[in-house]
This record gives structure tokens, sequence and C-alpha cells, in this order.
């Protein structure tokens, strides 16, 4: 196994810069480099020497002898001033004595490989790290301290319990009707956990969302003030307003944080029955792109007609004197007016749009899904040969190890952990 080391604290100019080393190396590293091998788990001021005696920094050394460590293995940590030229010598001086710059997630791929983490407290880990907003925070902190595995695992406790009694009915001497009675005392158990099971799933897709952000597209005729409304959400002039209708062509988008949840908005070309301009045509093709892609759209000077679940119906230019018709909100995006109950409004179907979930991830949802299919072909026909009932419950459980990583398959660990950033 190679010794690995990266910069875990960030890049650029730093008043500090934390380094990790892991491997079996580490120990003879810090030694060679620290004088000598400091008191485990303790911080230690150390002069920080080349192997050819030359000072190199002065820093805090730390050392966590193996295997009761972040990644299982032997690790230390090298805090260090944070210029451009102290890395580059202490990367230098890591290299010539053998050491491998990690790959980006690297620390956490080990620990997984010792058993020190599951998949999904990876992946939990990934989202943390990922994080922008307070409700991606706390939902990826469920991940990684293990709420999603306690979840698999009283799942997979029904499922070794149903088990258990298909096996005795399996067992069983085939005697007329004898096995198939065994066997639907398997049903509760199963049923209890397909339940529950397909309540996470219903979640998923919200907590995706939140995980990966919601885009809000705001939608309506050229002049119905798009721009206006984007530029008063964001709190500054980002799209160009004028009174010219078709102003707008690309579109224009922001990031923002709305009640912790991390939105991205776009202000479309307003669209209207025909144009002669081609460039307008060609805004307002990317405007239904838009439309076509967003989980809420604000649509302004709506007529009311079309039936969208998505849909936020707003009047704006309430302060003309125009009046809201029923089911829209009123708005006047120039001067403020009716902004709080737009805003609440807003939020609200924000909350709704993105709640917190356990299973987030394409790889878990797949997981889930196949899961619930094979619960259901268990639970459609309990009558069946108790022998396809068992098998049938055991892929589920094998489904369940996948996910937590009990069963690792390698493809799925390049793909989790290539986002991760380097020195994690
Ligand atoms: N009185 C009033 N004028 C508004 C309001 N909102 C926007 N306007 C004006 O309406 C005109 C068009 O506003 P924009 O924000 O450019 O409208 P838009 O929907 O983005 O227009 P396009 O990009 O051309 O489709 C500008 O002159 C704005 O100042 C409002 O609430 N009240
Ligand atoms: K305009
Ligand atoms: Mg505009």
């Amino acid at each position: 196994m190679e010794t690995i080391f990266a910069r875990s604290s960030g890049s650029g100019r730093t008043a500090i810069a934390v380094w990790r080393i892991s491997g079996p190396a580490a120990g003879e590293v810090v030694a060679k480099l620290a004088g000598s091998l400091p008191s485990a788990r303790r911080a230690s001021h150390r002069q920080i020497r080349d192997p050819l005696g030359g000072l190199l920094d002065d820093g805090i050394v730390l050392w966590f002898p193996g295997p009761n460590t972040a990644t299982g293995e032997d690790l230390a940590e090298f805090h260090l001033h944070g210029s451009q030229a102290v890395a580059t010598r202490f990367t230098e001086t890591l290299t010539g004595l053998g050491l491998r710059p990690a790959e980006p997630g690297e620390f956490t791929l080990r620990a997984l490989r010792y058993g020190r983490m599951g998949l999904l407290e990876a992946e939990g880990l990934g989202d943390l790290l990922d994080a922008e907003t307070e409700q991606q925070r706390q939902q990826a902190l469920g991940g990684y301290t293990g709420s999603a595995r306690e979840v698999v695992a009283g799942w997979r406790d029904g499922l070794l319990a149903a088990l258990a009694v298909l096996d005795a009915a399996v067992d069983f001497p085939d005697e007329e009707d004898v096995p198939a009675e065994i066997a639907s005392r398997a049903v509760p158990a199963l049923e209890k956990v397909s339940v529950s099971l397909k309540q996470e799933l219903a979640k998923s897709a919200k907590g995706r969302r939140l995980r990966e952000g919601l885009t809000l597209a705001i939608i309506g005729p050229p002049n119905a003030g798009k721009s206006t409304l984007l530029n008063r959400l964001v709190g500054e002039e980002r799209a160009i307003v004028s009174d010219i209708p078709g102003t707008t062509r690309d579109v224009v988008s922001a990031r923002l944080d709305i009640a912790g949840r991390l939105v991205e908005v776009l202000d479309t070309a307003g669209l209207r029955d025909e144009t002669d301009d081609p460039i307008e045509r060609a805004g307002m093709e990317r405007s239904r792109a838009a439309r076509e892609r967003a989980d809420i759209i604000i649509e302004l000077s709506a007529d009311g007609s079309r039936e969208d679940p998505r849909l936020l119906r707003v009047t704006n230019k309430i302060d003309l004197g125009e009046t809201a018709p029923e089911g829209t909100l009123g708005l006047s995006a120039l001067t403020g007016e009716g902004w709080d109950e737009f805003l609440i409004a807003l939020t609200g179907r924000i909350e709704a749009t993105a709640c917190p979930a356990l299973f987030t991830h394409e790889r878990q949802i797949a997981l889930l899904q196949s899961g619930a299919a094979a619960l259901d072909r268990v639970l459609d026909d309990p009558a069946q040969d108790p022998e396809l009932l068992a098998e049938d419950v055991r892929s589920v459980i094998a489904l369940l190890d996948q996910m937590t990583g009990r069963i690792t398959v390698e493809d799925v660990l390049g793909a989790i952990f290539s986002r991760f950033c380097i020195g994690k």
C-alpha cells in the first residue's frame, strides 16, 4: 500500500496549511521530518527539516498510529505556514521520500476499505463538503453521521427475520399447504419493510432537489417585469431592464439561498406568439427549455388558463392600478408593493418542493426501487413456492448491502470519490 499525502486545507496563500499523510510510511516520514516521532494524538510544536537537515518550516505535528484513525492506517498531520514556497518545498520533500499525492477522496476511500466508514456515510460526507446552504448541511450530516445506515440496518433485520421463516417453510417436509401456511407468517415483517422503504423512496425526489438545488424559472410575455423581479430577488441589477419588449434574450441566472435551499433563478426572454426577429425566437426557445426543466415557475401576467402544479401565478405592476385576478398574487416588482406576501408564497413553495430525505443519490434511489419491486413480487403472491420467496428476499438484502457498502461494487466507488476534493 502506498503512502499518500495532500494539503487538506484549501489552496492559495493561507496563514496555516494542514497536510495529511496516510499509509505505512507515515510514522517514518514524521520521525524524519520532525526529528522524532511525537506522542500519539497530541499536537507537538516542531521544527520541520528536510532529510538533508535543511530547515523547511516551523509548525505543528500530529501523529495518529493506526488502525484507530480516520483512514484506518497510520496517519499524520502537519500544520505548516500556507505559502506557495512552503507548499512546493514540502511537496518535493514528501515526493522525494517516496510518497504520492492523493487522488480526490482517497483518504475517505481508504477509510471505507478499512471499514472505518460505510458507503452511505461517505456519500453524506461528500454532500457535506458540497453543502452551500443550511438545509443542505443538515441533510448531509444525517447521511454522514449514520441516520441512513441505521434505517437500512432496520430493514435488513426485518428481512432477515422474514427469511428465517421462509427458510423454515422450505425445509418443511412437503405436506399439503403447510409450507405456504408457514411462509405466510413472514408477510407482516415484509410488509413493514416494504411500507417503510416506499416512504423513504417517496421523499427522495424532494431530498434530491434539496441536495442539488432547485430551479425557479420566471416566465411571461415581453415587458411583464421578469427581469425587474429577478433583480429584486437578487438584490442587485443582475439583468438589463428596459421598456423595450424583447430586452432579455439569453437566460440570465442567479444562485440564491432561500429558506436554506439552494435556488437557481432563471430570468427568461419574454414569450409572445409571433416575432420576425430570429434572435428573439432563439431566446424564446431557451425560455421554453428553462420552463421545461424548472421545479417552480413564476408566471407573470398569467392568464390562468394553463394547469401546471409548478406554477406560481403573479400579476405584476399593481402600482399601475392592475388588479390581480383570482388565483394570482398581486405584486409590483418595481415598487415592492405586495413583496412580503409574494415572498411568503414563494418560500412556502420552495420548502414544499425541496425537503430533507435520507436517500437522495441516484445510486441509492435505483437500489431502493429494485428492492421495492422485489418486495412487491413477494407480497403480491405470498402463497407461491417459499423457495422463490426466499430468493427474492435475499436479493433485497443484497441490494441493501450494496447500498451500505457491505457488498462493494468497485465501479460505484470511482463515481462516488471522484467528486470529492483532494485531501479528504
Ligand atoms: N410600473 C411598473 N413598471 C414595472 C414593473 N415591473 C417592471 N416594470 C417596468 O416594465 C418595463 C419592462 O420591465 P422588464 O423587467 O425589462 O420586463 P421583462 O419582462 O424582463 O421584459 P423582456 O425581457 O423584454 O421580456 C420596464 O420599464 C420596467 O421598469 C412594476 O411592477 N410596475
Ligand atoms: K423589457
Ligand atoms: Mg427581461
